[in-house]
């Protein structure tokens, strides 16, 4: 019911919260990624050879953190999606008691792979400089944050859809029963909140890309990662998938 609901600290408001939280990360993400110029032996498909298998630096990195990462324990949090679901060992930790909050047909929706193709296909190659400076370690590091921050916020749209579902159900149930995404994709778009996410991560670009300095507080308009680009990717790619997995996660919702 709703009151216990709420009582486990999730609300529209509070899921928006988060989600503008997680702006700070993503954009924070990206200026360190954007330090680095594109580095393209990075995603070189041959450049790493493991017991006679050739994969990418940044597949290798990911492949070999993730795994790390789920022995700690990473992905017992519901907020947590990995990139290579196959290739995962069992925690080694105690685990924790996370509020239950999602249907249980939440785990079944990872859209990582979509995500991998708009990171390196569309957002990366807009934030960073040609060139190459042989950092492709570090490069894949920093590739792994963003990827990261951007699967955390547009994974969250499940708690979203949640909370949309809970405070309205007789809203939602005929759209969910005849498995019409578009009723749903309208039920739950707000195009005045879109608007002021897109403005405020563009404001976020400016102000914690911007050089700091004591003498001054002119910045020259020199921003480390364009703000007016952080906007646009916003709208053309964030949003756009984290409504995909608001309307899974519902269709889903009464199974
Ligand atoms: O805040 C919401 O209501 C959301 O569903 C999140 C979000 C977003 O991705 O920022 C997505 C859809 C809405 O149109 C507005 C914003």
């Amino acid at each position: 019911d709703s009151s216990s609901f709420s009582a486990n600290g999730f609300t529209l408001e509070s899921v928006r919260d988060a989600l503008t939280r997680q702006e700070d990360t993503i954009v924070f993400s990206l200026i360190e990624r954007a330090k680095f110029p594109i580095n393209s032996q990075t995603y070189n498909e041959s450049y790493v050879s493991v017991l006679g298998f050739r994969t990418s630096l940044v597949g290798f990195i990911v492949r070999n953190t993730e795994a790390i990462e789920a022995k700690a324990g990473r992905y017992k949090n519901h907020e947590e999606n990995p990139f290579l679901p196959g290739h995962l060992p069992l925690s080694v930790v105690p685990s924790y008691p996370y509020p239950e909050v999602l249907h249980p047909a939440a785990a079944f929706i990872n859209i990582n792979k979509s995500i991998w193709k708009m990171y390196f296909g569309k957002l990366l190659p807009s934030i960073t400089a040609p060139g190459d400076d042989g950092n492709y370690a570090s490069t894949a590091a920093s590739d792994l944050t963003c990827l990261q921050a951007l699967s955390r916020r547009i994974h969250y749209g499940k708690f979203v859809a949640e909370v949309k579902f809970r405070e309205s159900p007789q809203d939602y149930e005929p759209a969910i029963r005849s498995q019409d995404r578009e009723a749903l994709l309208k039920l739950l778009t707000s195009e005045s909140v879109e608007e002021m996410v897109k403005k405020r991560v563009g404001k976020k670009a400016m102000v914690f890309g911007q050089d700091v300095s004591l003498d001054t507080n002119d910045n020259k308009g020199n921003y480390k990662v364009n703000p007016s680009i952080v906007s646009r990717l916003y709208g053309q790619w964030v949003i756009p998938l984290t409504k995909l997995v608001e309307v899974e996660y519902l269709l889903r919702r009464l199974d």
